[in-house]
């Protein structure tokens, strides 16, 4: 088992995972170097959420090594790897997942105080990501009383706040619009770049991905060297596609918008 290359603080070689006898990855590699931003494209169902998966500890492959700042997460028991996510890493769904009875801030705490920091330091922390991500107004408000869009900013403060060395972002500004989606990743990847915190970002939306340093991209759960999908459409462009008269997706439960998975690609060596 060799150890990965040094300047790669996350490291994967050849990971496969089926789900069910259906397979999700089929020999994935990858290094992230530390600090980078790194995106994973390519259209839904490729395999990005299992591959930021295996990478983060939540889940391990049948086949293939993880790494983390030289230690194997592969052959980690459960609570080392527990351990190791509330630890080191950040997690931001899609979706945001928050507490109902908490407050805003108290969500965005909640990390800090689960590893032992003082409820007072905790709040101060929260507030100024709150704050920088523009929802610093809504800190005492529950997440009933929060729009969608506020509550997943107040989920993308609760995974900064911390600052962990890698954020995995699954998708992040899947629940905003257009003008908000760019503003919020301008924020996540210039917060990350001030804390030399690494992020690595599954996203089927092209824009999103120019925002990384780098972007690596899956199809069927392979590797492959371009895949070229259409910036996501805004629903409430009516000159756009998703517009009134489009007919491209649907609108998600949730009001984002969903693109088909339309890839012109090709296998890397
Ligand atoms: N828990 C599961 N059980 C069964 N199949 C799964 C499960 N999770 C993922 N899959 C399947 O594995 C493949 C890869 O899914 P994955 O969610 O990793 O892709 P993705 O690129 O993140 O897609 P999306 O953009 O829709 O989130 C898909 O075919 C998916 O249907």
């Amino acid at each position: 088992m060799a150890a990965p290359p040094d300047n790669d603080v996350l490291w994967a070689r050849a990971l496969h995972v089926r789900h069910n006898g259906s397979p999700a990855l089929t020999g994935v590699s990858i290094g992230v170097r530390e600090g980078e931003i790194l995106a994973v494209g390519g259209p839904r169902g490729s395999g990005k959420t299992t591959l930021l998966k295996c990478l983060s500890g939540q889940l391990v492959a049948q086949e293939g090594e993880v790494w983390f700042d030289s230690t194997p997460v592969h052959t980690m028991g459960t609570m080392s790897r527990e351990r190791l996510r509330r630890d080191r890493f950040g997690w931001i769904d899609p979706a945001p997942v928050l507490v109902p009875e908490l407050t805003a801030w108290e969500n965005a705490a909640l990390l800090l105080m689960l590893r032992g920091v003082s409820r007072r330091r905790a709040k101060t922390a929260a507030l100024e990501w709150l704050d920088r991500l523009d929802v610093g107004g809504c800190a005492r408000r529950r997440p009933y009383a929060l729009l969608q869009s506020e509550r997943q900013r107040v989920a993308i403060a609760r995974a900064l706040a911390p600052e962990p060395s890698v954020i995995f972002a699954d998708e992040p500004t899947a629940p905003l619009h257009r003008a908000d989606r760019a503003q919020v990743l301008r924020t996540l990847t210039a917060a990350a770049r001030s804390h030399g915190i690494t992020v690595v970002l599954a996203t089927h939306d092209a824009d999103t991905a120019a925002l990384a340093d780098r972007t690596v991209s899956l199809l069927d759960g392979r590797r492959v060297n371009t895949v070229h999908l259409p910036p996501i459409a805004d629903p409430t462009d009516p000159t756009g596609p998703m517009g009134p008269t489009g007919s491209r997706g649907s609108a998600g439960a949730n009001g984002s918008a969903e693109t088909e998975g339309r890839a012109a690609c090709s296998l890397s060596a």
